[in-house]
């Protein structure tokens, strides 16, 4: 696939390669490296900034550590590639994310360097943890690390883990990539924390503590030295960390083999919890993505020599422009209603939110379950929240959602993008599981829109309840259809017929309708775009149980307890008995491809919708037109 030549790289298929190197061919390894990531994420699209940042830090670890007996745990994982590519996966990188090909995450399938497979964020510590004690009470030596974000580091999990570490005297080393960036600016008072770490003041007063500190910590003080000579090699006490009861080193320059790998040679003989402070740069090497690193956080495909371009036409609005339209529109109007997002400003389409309203806009870092706490909070005092959260990350808040949000019937809006398949993030972050979730919550209700309009409209409908609703939408655009300008909602709780059809009703709930559609002009069946998981629209299933011979749900989610298992459960209810053919997605783990393909392998288009009824209730029951049975 390479246009450039690899001559250092193309000999490295394993880490043990790699440590044969001097420190001098390390660091011209480390220019290829970069180079082929740039390549190589060019041509397929992926995570960019964040991997041009650890490729210097990717192979001081495999340098230092005996990897893979040593176990790394990277973070979110997002920033693996360099990690993959110098542990044998090299020739794949053209396969990434793709169908069949590499994951953009660790995966113990994958590798036996991916020691933990990862992709929400801020599980690294726990996890290293975890198989630092497991070494301890197998009697096995090894060194246990974990690579964390300063984005991840924000999060509750990380700093518990913290806590049970600082004294569970593990051989635990945490290494904090601190590149000042989460996918957008990062935010809270640890942010300032760690800037404050940087800064100059800081350092002069903290300095002479720093050195007494370091005199118990032989090997360390000559490194202590030098780096304190060097612009960034400065050695201070970092109180937070210290007091958690790890051992404090840096900040060091995260770009500087000469600075990591002594370091990180100290660091692998000492005893207890270690905190490594390394600074980095997001995009580093490449001045696009230095200058925006936001942008080529995750960028498709583009050329390196011009960087990421707009296209000529503006494609279709996304699902995601849609709500961030909405979210504008209706703040304009009612001036309770606050935005809030768990660090996911770009990807969840608050941008435009932000900038016109920026006293009604909350990041609140990557803390899913604090997000929706504190919404309940804030809803407790008249304010409207409207939670904008991806559906896989609304996982982490689940007890939040129930405890603190539908138990006290709180008005809270949850916007649940990315519901359904996701396409290249893969299994991780399918939105598979929110309506069986979230639909079994007292007091909670949740809408299925099956396109752009419809996202517009039952966002309205949602945000007029006085209590908790979700409205679930996919990544991408829709079908196409212009939402309305106005701000009316539709009509709570309630369905509609989209074509009359005869002995097979087809159920859609959400984007589905429109491939259901399709399928039901050949099978000439009823569709209802049911549009409500949660209430079910009982009068319409009724009377459409009542008038056809069978039903058939579809829904891009899992079909284990999601709305056609409430179809089934209010027809039980009902005691009225018929065939009942639930679509969905099954009860596996669906992994990274093109998202329209993963789709119809699990026979989710159109021709695989109208096969699964043809299967299911024969052409004897159910015919193409024209071939109708009397
Ligand atoms: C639980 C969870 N919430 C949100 C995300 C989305 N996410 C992926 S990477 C990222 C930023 C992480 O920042 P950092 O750890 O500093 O890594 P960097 O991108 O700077 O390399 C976010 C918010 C996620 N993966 N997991
Ligand atoms: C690693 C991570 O969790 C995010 O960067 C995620 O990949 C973004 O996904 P979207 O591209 O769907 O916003
Ligand atoms: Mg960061």
């Amino acid at each position: 696939m390479s246009t450039t030549s690899y001559p250092l790289l193309e000999r490295i298929n394993d880490p043990a390669e790699l440590r044969r190197l001097s420190r001098a061919e390390l660091k011209l390894l480390a220019g290829e490296l970069r180079a082929f990531v740039l390549e190589s994420v060019s041509r397929t699209g992926g995570h960019l900034s964040s991997n041009l940042g650890t490729v210097e830090l990717t192979i001081a670890l495999h340098a230092v550590f005996h990897t893979p007996e040593d176990r790394l745990v990277w973070d979110v994982g997002h920033q693996t590639y360099p990690h993959k590519i110098l542990t044998g996966r090299r020739e794949r990188m053209a396969t990434l994310r793709q169908l069949g090909g590499l994951s953009g995450f660790p995966q113990r399938s994958e590798s036996e360097y991916d020691t933990f497979g990862t992709a929400h964020s801020s599980t690294s510590i726990s996890a290293a943890l975890g198989m630092a004690l497991a070494a301890r009470q197998q009697g096995v030596e090894r060194h246990c690390v974990a690579i964390i974000g300063d984005g991840a580091m924000t999060a509750g999990m990380a700093f518990e883990a913290l806590n049970n570490a600082g004294v569970a005297d593990a051989n635990l080393l945490v290494v904090l990539n601190d590149n000042d960036m989460s996918i957008s600016p990062p935010v809270g008072a640890l942010n300032r924390y760690l800037a404050q770490l940087m800064s100059g003041n800081f350092y002069t007063r903290a300095r002479d503590v720093g050195k007494n500190v370091l005199k118990n910590v032989p090997p360390l003080l000559e490194l202590a030295k030098r780096l304190e000579q060097q612009a960034k090699g400065m050695v201070v006490p970092a109180t937070m960390f210290e007091q958690f009861g790890f051992n404090y080193i840096g900040p060091i320059d995260g770009h500087d083999l000469d600075s990591l790998i002594p370091t990180l040679e100290n660091i692998k003989d000492l005893k207890g919890p270690q905190f490594l402070h390394v600074v980095t740069k997001k995009g580093q090497g490449y001045k696009l993505a230095e200058a925006d690193p936001v942008a080529y956080h995750g960028p498709g495909k583009f050329d390196p020599k011009i960087g990421l371009v707009k296209p000529a036409t503006p494609p279709k609005p996304t699902f995601t422009q849609v709500f961030g339209q909405w979210l504008c529109d209706m703040a304009e109007k009612d001036p309770r209603l606050v935005g809030i997002t768990p660090a996911m400003r770009e990807g969840s389409g608050m941008v435009e939110f932000e900038k016109r309203f920026p006293g009604r806009y909350y990041d609140v870092g990557i803390a899913e379950q604090h997000a929706v706490t504190f919404a309940a909070g804030m809803a407790c005092e008249g304010v409207k929240p409207v939670v904008a959260i991806y559906s896989t990350f609304l996982q982490r808040a689940y007890d939040q959602l129930i405890h603190d949000v539908a138990l006290q019937n709180l008005p809270v809006v949850f916007a649940l993008d990315r519901a359904g398949l996701v396409g290249a993030d893969g299994a991780t972050h399918a939105g598979a599981y929110d309506i069986p979730f979230v639909r079994c919550i007292p007091n909670m209700a949740m809408a299925c829109p099956a396109d752009e309009r419809e996202c517009r409209q039952l966002l309205t409908t949602a945000y007029e309840q006085n209590h908790p609703v979700a409205v679930r939408y996919p990544r991408g655009s829709g079908v196409g259809v212009a939402p309305l300008e106005g701000l009316e909602g539709l009509p709570y709780g309630r369905g509609e017929v989209r074509r009359e059809g005869r002995r097979v009703a087809i159920l859609a709930f959400g984007t589905l309708l429109y491939p259901a559609l399709q399928a039901a002009e050949r099978l000439d069946a009823t569709v209802a775009n049911m549009r409500w998981a949660k209430p079910l629209d009982a009068e319409l299933l009724l009377r459409l149980a009542r008038t056809h011979e069978a039903l058939v749900t579809v829904e891009e989610g899992a079909v284990m307890g999601g709305a056609g298992s409430a179809v089934c459960e209010a027809l039980n209810a009902a005691g009225i008995t018929l065939p009942v053919l639930q679509l969905g997605l099954p009860d596996v783990f669906i992994e990274h491809g093109d998202p329209a393909r993963l789709l119809a392998m699990q026979g989710l288009d159109a021709a695989g919708i109208e096969g699964s009824i043809r299967g299911r209730f024969g052409s004897g029951s159910v015919t193409a037109p024209g071939r109708a049975a009397a």
